[in-house]
């Protein structure tokens, strides 16, 4: 099955949606409540943020993981050795955040989190009984009040013809999460890896959300929803005057929460973060 393109106002809209991530670990919905106009501000913003010199303000904390994320230290993808070719902010709701972009980005995590529990609930629903009695709590109710729904605001800087050979945006990776919910970037380049190992354009038109299953809905389902791999890939020739902007919240359950007999968040997000050598 290809990622299935949902219309959210339809009635058949939540099995649709959950068919989707449970045969290709993606959905993509239209006619979402998440502004095209709030998202567009959003990328427009803080462009300029990463454009200026105010960001090494920003530096990230090393503990808590807030702030701007310089291209040097940014990610090594699990198995990969180059460094993936971009720089990012971490939001959370307790973190710093510039000033003069903190009521708009603040007030799109409020709501990309309201949605995402109205999308876990969909998944609830519709997940077969023995999957959903598997469930430690509601899985909604996993992410009320967390401190953990982390916002990373990313930029992939225009590309030069400099890079490091063999680089890319973004290398194949899951994520940790329960669920990353993703507006369409402001350039194309995400592609999914399907189930015969080739890879596939995710539905990417601007204004769609695109929405993927993280290690931690794999893990509480028992395997059921799987979490796929994705990636971004160079703009084609290797060149491009275009900055690419996205914006994923990974939604992440409070520390306690029990996702299986092996572990809490806690307990899986440190060994992911030891297998990443990040902490
Ligand atoms: O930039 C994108 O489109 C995807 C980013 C992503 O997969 C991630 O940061 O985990
Ligand atoms: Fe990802």
């Amino acid at each position: 099955m290809d990622v299935q393109v949902v219309d959210y106002t339809a009635t058949d809209a939540p099995q649709k949606f959950v068919e989707s991530l449970r045969e290709t670990g993606f959905a993509v919905l239209t006619n979402h409540p998440l502004s095209q106009d709030l998202v567009q501000s959003i990328y427009d913003n803080w462009l300029n943020f990463f454009n200026s010199p105010a960001k090494q303000d920003f530096l990230f904390d090393p503990e808590k993981q807030d702030g701007y994320f310089p291209p040097e230290v940014s990610e090594v993808a699990k198995g990969h050795e180059k460094k993936d070719i971009k720089e990012y902010y971490h939001i959370y709701p307790w973190g710093r955040i510039p000033a003069d972009l903190e009521s708009e980005i603040t007030g799109y995590y409020e709501k990309a989190s309201t949605l995402a529990g109205e999308l876990l609930a969909w998944v609830e629903k519709n997940a077969p009984s023995e999957v959903a009695e598997g469930f430690s709590e509601p899985l909604p109710h996993m992410i009320e009040d967390t401190p953990n729904t982390l916002l990373r605001v990313l930029h992939y800087p225009p590309f030069t013809g400099e890079e490091e050979p063999g680089a890319i945006r973004a290398a194949a990776h899951e994520d940790i999460n329960l669920l990353t919910i993703l507006p369409a970037a402001s350039e194309p380049g995400l592609q999914v890896k399907q189930k015969d190992d080739t890879w596939v354009d995710v539905p990417s038109k601007f204004g769609y959300l695109i929405i993927n299953t993280g290690d931690m809905l794999q893990e509480a389902s028992g395997g059921y929803f799987p979490s796929t791999s994705h990636r971004v890939i160079n703009p084609a020739g290797g060149k491009s005057e275009k900055s690419r902007m996205s914006l994923p919240l990974f939604l992440h359950p409070r520390s306690e929460v029990v996702l299986s007999e092996r572990h809490t968040q806690r307990s899986y997000l440190m060994e992911r973060l030891k297998e990443l050598g990040v902490v």
